[in-house]
C-alpha cells in the first residue's frame, strides 16, 4: 500500500492547476446511462473513483474511451471521456463494485428511468457516518416506483415508467438531489424537488442534462423543476473546477506561507471557505487565470466554523481547515453538522502534536506553535489530505499511510505540491 512522505517547513510558491471536480464528474458520468448517444465529458480528473465508476458503468453496458494527450497539453491537463450507453445490458449494480464508492449508488435513478427497473447494492464510501439512502427510496417511491430491499440490494421497479411528482427532502442531500433530478428527466410530467441541494456540482449536472435535451429550471436554488421528456441525446460538457481541491490547496498555502496561483479555480464556487481563510490571515484574489493565495510570515488567526450545505462552509473542507487551525495563535471551534463521524483525523493530527478536544459535534482546537512529524494513518479522503497539510508545516518527517483514500479524490497531489517547492514523495510498496 502506498504512503506519502512529507518533510515540513517549506513555503509553497508557484502554480497549481486545479482539476475538474470529482464530485461533479461522478454524477455526470452516471448521466450517460440516460441516453443511447455519446456523452463526452472534458476536464475529467484522473482519479481512482473515476476509474472505479467506469467499471461499474461498463458492467451496465456503457462503452467508454479516453482521448490521448494532445499537442501542447501538459501532464496535468484534464482528460476527455466518451461514454456511450447504446444498450443497457444489466440493470444490477453489484455489491463488489458499489461497496467501494457511495456515488455509484446514484445509478439507481437513470437505470429505473430508462429501463424501468434497477437492482443496486446498498452503498459504501468514506467512513464518515451512517449515510442512509432513505431520501432516495422515498423520492423514487414518490415518482411511482415500487421499492424493496432484498439481501442488501435496493430493488426498484416502475413497469409503467416514472411519473413526475413533488419530492420534498427532509434534509439537504447532494446525492438524492442528483439522483431524483436525473430520474425525473425521463419521467412523464413535472417533478418539483423541494429542499434541493444547491451545490455547484448539482448546477453542473443540470447544465449537462439540459445540453442533453432535459427541461430543468431552478438549479442552484432550493426548488428544482423538471419537465420530463421522452428521450435525451448526446452532448459535450466540461466538468466544473474542483472547489474542494481549490480550498485544500488554499489552506495548504495559508498553513505554510507563500504565494500560489490556483490555475483555473473559481472563487464563486467557495466564497464562504475563502472568506474564512481571509479571516485566518490569507490574502486571496480572483484573477483572470484563477485564484491567487498569499500569506506572509504573520501568524494564523483562529476562526470558528460550522459546516453547512452550500453556500455554507463545506464539510469536505472541515478536516483541512482543522489542520490549519492546529497552528493558529489561539483557540477555534469547528462544528460538523453534516456527518456525525467526521472527526477521524483528530487523533491522527494529535500524533503531530495538535491539541484538539472533541465534544459531540464540536472540536475545540488550541493552536500550538510547533507540530512535529510522525507516522500517521489516513482514514478517509479529506482526512488524508488534512494530514498532508499538517505535515507540510511540521518539523521533520511525516509519513501518511494508507493513501489509497487520497487517490480517490486528489489528482497527482504530490506532483502539484512538489512543483511549488514542497518536499513530498510517494513511497510505493
Ligand atoms: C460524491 C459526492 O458528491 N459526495 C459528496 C456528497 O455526498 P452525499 O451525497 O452522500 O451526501 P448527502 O448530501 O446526501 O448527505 C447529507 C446528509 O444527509 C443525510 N442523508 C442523505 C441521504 C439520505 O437518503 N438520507 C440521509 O439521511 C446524510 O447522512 C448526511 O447527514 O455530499 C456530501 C455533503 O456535501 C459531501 O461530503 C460528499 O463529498
Ligand atoms: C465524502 C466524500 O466522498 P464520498 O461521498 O464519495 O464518500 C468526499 O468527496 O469527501
Amino acid at each position: 500500500m502506498d504512503s506519502i512522505k512529507v518533510v515540513g517547513g517549506r513555503e509553497l510558491n508557484g502554480v497549481i492547476p486545479i482539476s475538474g471536480a470529482k464530485n461533479a464528474t461522478l454524477p455526470l458520468m452516471i448521466a450517460s446511462l440516460l441516453t443511447d448517444e455519446t456523452l463526452t465529458l472534458t476536464n475529467v480528473p484522473r482519479l481512482r473513483d473515476v476509474a472505479q465508476l467506469t467499471q461499474i458503468l461498463s458492467n451496465h453496458g456503457v462503452d467508454y474511451s479516453v482521448n490521448g494527450k494532445r499537442n501542447g497539453q501538459d501532464d496535468l491537463a484534464g482528460q476527455t471521456l466518451n461514454l456511450t450507453a447504446r444498450e443497457i445490458v444489466d440493470t444490477t449494480a453489484p455489491y463488489e463494485l458499489v461497496s467501494k464508492m457511495r456515488a455509484s449508488f446514484w445509478v439507481v435513478g437513470p437505470l429505473v428511468a430508462r429501463c424501468r427497473e434497477a437492482r443496486v447494492s446498498l452503498p459504501g464510501g468514506c467512513a464518515i457516518g451512517t449515510r442512509p439512502v432513505d431520501f432516495f427510496i422515498d423520492g423514487l417511491a414518490a415518482l411511482g416506483a415500487d421499492i424493496e430491499i432484498e439481501a442488501g440490494y435496493v430493488v426498484v421497479k416502475a413497469p409503467g415508467g416514472l411519473k413526475g411528482a413533488r419530492v420534498e427532502f427532509p434534509k439537504v442531500s447532494v446525492g438524492a438531489t442528483h439522483t431524483i433530478m436525473m430520474a425525473a428527466t425521463l419521467a412523464q410530467g413535472e417533478t418539483e424537488i423541494v429542499n434541493a441541494a444547491r451545490e455547484p456540482e448539482v448546477v453542473d449536472l443540470a447544465k449537462c442534462l439540459k445540453a442533453m435535451g432535459a427541461k430543468i429550471e431552478g438549479e442552484g436554488t432550493s426548488t428544482i423543476r423538471i419537465q420530463g421528456v421522452p428521450r435525451l441525446h448526446g452532448a459535450r460538457h466540461a466538468v466544473v473546477p474542483d472547489r474542494i481541491e481549490t480550498g485544500t490547496y488554499a489552506m495548504a498555502v495559508a498553513m505554510t506561507g507563500g504565494d500560489v496561483l490556483l490555475r483555473g479555480a473559481r472563487s464563486d464556487l467557495l466564497e464562504t471557505a475563502l472568506d474564512t481563510l481571509r479571516q485566518a490571515g490569507a490574502e486571496i484574489t480572483q484573477t483572470a487565470d484563477g485564484i491567487k493565495v498569499y500569506r506572509n510570515g504573520n501568524g494564523i488567526q483562529p476562526v470558528d466554523v460550522t459546516t453547512e450545505p452550500f453556500p455554507g462552509f463545506p464539510t469536505d473542507l472541515q478536516a483541512q481547515f482543522m489542520a490549519l487551525m492546529t497552528k493558529a495563535g489561539g483557540a477555534s471551534r469547528i462544528t460538523e453538522t453534516i456527518f456525525e463521524n467526521r472527526f477521524m483525523h483528530v487523533q491522527e493530527l494529535a500524533r503531530l502534536g495538535a491539541n484538539i478536544h472533541v465534544d459531540g459535534r464540536t472540536a475545540t482546537v488550541e493552536g500550538v506553535s510547533t507540530l512535529r512529524g510522525a507516522p500517521v494513518m489516513a482514514t478517509d479522503l479529506r482526512a488524508s489530505v488534512s494530514l498532508v497539510i499538517a505535515g507540510l508545516a511540521a518539523e521533520g518527517e511525516t509519513t501518511v499511510n494508507r493513501v489509497y483514500h487520497l487517490d480517490r479524490g486528489f489528482e497527482r497531489l504530490e506532483d502539484k505540491l512538489t512543483r511549488c517547492g514542497a518536499q513530498i514523495e510517494r513511497i510505493s510498496s
